[in-house]
């Protein structure tokens, strides 16, 4: 098995991470050695061990690496797991296609993550990889995000809350206008929520990493969640350098071999990966991945907005023996936390119905039908 590491011994001391495995694989050139050399070299880890290391095996299993070298584009491969959601890299290739059906984005999703690419390198011009990977080296070490769940469950014998910190949604607009993000999280911590979801998404969420920032230094012990749309390497260190505990991984977003190698940089960066699955396929496609801690059930589907919270019952009957799971949006009563808590979930993760109340913090035993203790 040869190790990415050993890569490294092509002269330079140190190689930043590609941006994902997808987005390395698409940069060589199908079918030739080149797509070889791209894994040696745009993938080769740095040596420091707070990085990563990961061996050809684990992230390019041969049915991936034979589709690409069969000349599927990146999109192909991702649409061959069920993926939806395009990317709008240039075409390379014809069978990439070209015209209408690339310009136009098909829902909302495609949309933040078509915008979310030219977001993040203009990021990255400004601040390149090993500068955040120093950043977040130095960045005092990860909360507990799993830990902190598992004990305000065991605490409260209702599911752990992540209380959501957002200031706007594309299905619903504006939910506060006086949106004061170090307010909202401490009331949330000290009404009880175990964790919390800072909205990081400038354009769609009105949300910022300045948020997520500020609420790290303000005094907050609550382990916090970068909800972000992620599709490159960057934007999780970039998160750890600003203080998150935990990031958001779309699997509808992402390959599983993007999620594989995501996962194991969160897991060197003592980071937990928050997977969020919102179909049978999904679902599937994530418990195949080995190291996969939490799983969150999104009872809102990001193509249509449509809220059903049957969908995490429907999940989860199906696959009574899974791991740790979350119930995800439209959670407005404690009818609804009963109902996913007898699903299964052990936590839930909501926004939208405490923040649309005058004290959000204090709507938390409003939701829950009691206070809970923290
Ligand atoms: O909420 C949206 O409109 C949305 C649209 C496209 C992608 C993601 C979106 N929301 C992210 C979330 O999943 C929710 O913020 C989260 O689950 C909390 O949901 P809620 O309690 O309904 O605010």
């Amino acid at each position: 098995m040869e190790s990415l590491l050993a890569a490294s011994s092509v002269g330079t001391a140190f190689f930043p991470p590609c941006p994902s495995p997808s987005a390395a694989l698409r940069s060589a050139v199908p079918g030739s050695s080149n797509a070889v050399a791209a894994r040696g070299v745009r993938c080769a880890a740095a040596k420091d061990s707070m990085f990563y290391e990961l061996t050809h095996d684990e992230i390019f299993n041969s049915a991936e690496v034979i589709q690409w070298e069969s000349g599927k584009s990146m999109n192909a491969i991702a649409a061959a797991q069920g993926i939806r959601i395009r990317r709008r890299c240039q075409p390379r290739y014809p069978s990439e296609g070209t015209g209408a059906d690339r310009a136009i984005p098909r829902n909302i999703l495609e949309q933040i993550i078509w915008d979310k690419e030219v977001e993040v390198s203009q990021r990255k011009a400004k601040k390149p990889l090993q500068k955040v990977m120093e950043s977040a080296q130095h960045t005092p070490p990860p909360r507990d995000f799993v830990g902190a769940l598992d004990t305000a469950h065991r605490r409260n014998g209702v599911p752990a809350l992540i209380a959501e910190v957002k200031k706007a949604s594309p299905s619903r607009g504006v939910l506060r206008d006086h949106f004061n993000p170090v307010e909202i999280a401490h009331t949330y911590e000290t009404n009880g929520a175990a964790c919390l979801s800072i909205l990081t998404d400038e354009k769609h969420f009105q949300g910022s990493f300045e948020n997520m920032e500020t609420v790290r230094n303000s005094g907050v012990k609550c382990p916090l969640l970068c909800k972000e749309f992620v599709i490159d390497v960057w934007q999780i260190y970039y998160a750890r350098s600003k203080g998150a505990d935990a990031i958001l991984l779309i699997a509808a977003v992402l390959p599983d071999l993007d999620i594989k190698y995501m996962l194991r940089i969160c897991r060197n960066l003592g980071m937990t990966a928050l997977i969020e699955v919102q179909d049978d396929r999904e679902f599937d496609r994530v418990l195949k991945i080995d190291g996969v801690q939490l799983i969150g059930i999104n009872n809102r589907n990001l193509e249509t907005f449509q809220v059903d919270t049957t969908n995490t019952k429907m999940l989860l009957e199906k696959r009574r023996d899974i791991i740790k799971n979350k119930g995800e949006s439209g959670l407005f009563t404690p009818e609804d936390i009963i109902y996913v808590h007898n699903t299964g979930v052990s936590a839930v993760l909501v926004g939208e119905s405490l923040l649309t109340q005058d004290d959000p913090g204090q709507a938390i035993a409003g939701l829950f039908g009691k206070k809970l203790l923290h």
